[in-house]
């Protein structure tokens, strides 16, 4: 069975971060392992507290993973702090990991930061060089940038700013703001789009999560990268028409709509 491996952190709602990225992984095939880098008390309505782990402790925890189960693939998510970016970007290095997406993860929906201003440029200088590819959604691209990303002509030029800069594929999101839920991928100097229809659903909490860690699945699985992000998407646009209804905000969404079998019967 192939491995991946979550670096991100905690979402006590289970609708985004680690819990979402090891619902994903489990629904995309392969098997799953994590390493924590921050608790959030969290649910649909926003983050009530942060609490990041140490530097040190998650050291470990990489430790842990990599001298025992390879990943084939890596996703990494919410790191709030220059250093925590710091040790993982030691580890990757050190264990020669492979197929890192990192979905640069700035502000939750519900408003809430995930990272302190310092941070930002350490993600820039330290863990964007060794990615495979960076999945911003637009804010976060403008925020890369320094443009102001309002067609689909300012996304393709700010993809290709962040891909040519960082040497690394870059996926940039429509889904919050631009054309429907079309995304951007651009690699290797050229660029596609890959078109969803937008699913009139309200409860979109961790969508980016979940798009990042299917991505991460694909390619483990040996995917090509325009393959991987086909199927995510395919996954991503099943698991918000699956029309879950949970919670008294932007809600999660149903993770396992492609696994319902005889063990998810009610009585
Ligand atoms: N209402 C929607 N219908 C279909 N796809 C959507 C919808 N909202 C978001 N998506 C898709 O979900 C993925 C995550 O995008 P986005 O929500 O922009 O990420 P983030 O959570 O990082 O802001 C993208 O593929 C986007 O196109
Ligand atoms: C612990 C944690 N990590 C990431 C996020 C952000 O999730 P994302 O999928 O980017 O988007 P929204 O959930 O904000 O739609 C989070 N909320 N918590």
């Amino acid at each position: 069975m192939k491995t991946a491996l979550t670096i991100a952190g905690s979402d006590s709602s289970g609708g985004a971060g680690i819990q979402a990225d090891i619902k994903t992984m489990m629904a995309n095939g392969v098997y799953a392992m994590s390493a924590i880098t921050a608790l959030t008390a969290q649910n649909t309505t926003g983050v009530a507290a942060i609490q990041n782990a140490t530097a040190e402790f998650l050291g470990q925890e990489l430790d842990s993973v990599f001298n025992d189960i390879f990943p084939d693939a890596i996703k990494i998510g919410m790191v709030s702090e220059s250093d925590l970016i710091q040790v993982i970007a030691g580890k990757l290095r050190r264990y020669k990991a492979k197929n890192i997406v990192v979905d640069p993860v700035m502000v939750a929906t519900s408003g809430a930061r995930l990272i302190s201003e310092a941070a930002v440029d350490v993600l820039k200088n330290e863990l964007f060089p060794l990615a495979d590819l960076l999945t911003p959604n637009i804010p976060e691209t403008e925020v890369l940038t320094g443009m102001q990303i309002t067609t689909a002509e300012a996304m393709i030029e700010a993809a290709r700013q962040v891909s040519e800069k960082y040497h690394c594929a870059v996926l940039c999101k429509g889904g919050h703001q631009l054309n429907d839920a079309n995304d951007l991928l651009y690699v290797n100097g050229a660029y596609r789009w890959f078109e969803g229809k937008r699913i009139n659903n309200p409860n979109t909490h961790g969508t980016g999560c979940t798009l990042s860690s299917a991505i991460a699945s694909n390619l483990a699985k040996g995917f090509s990268m325009e393959e991987s992000v086909n199927r995510a998407k395919d996954y991503i646009s099943g698991a918000l028409a699956a029309m879950l209804d949970l919670g008294k905000g932007s809600g999660p969404m149903d993770h396992g709509f492609a696994i319902k079998n005889n063990f998810t019967e009610e009585a």
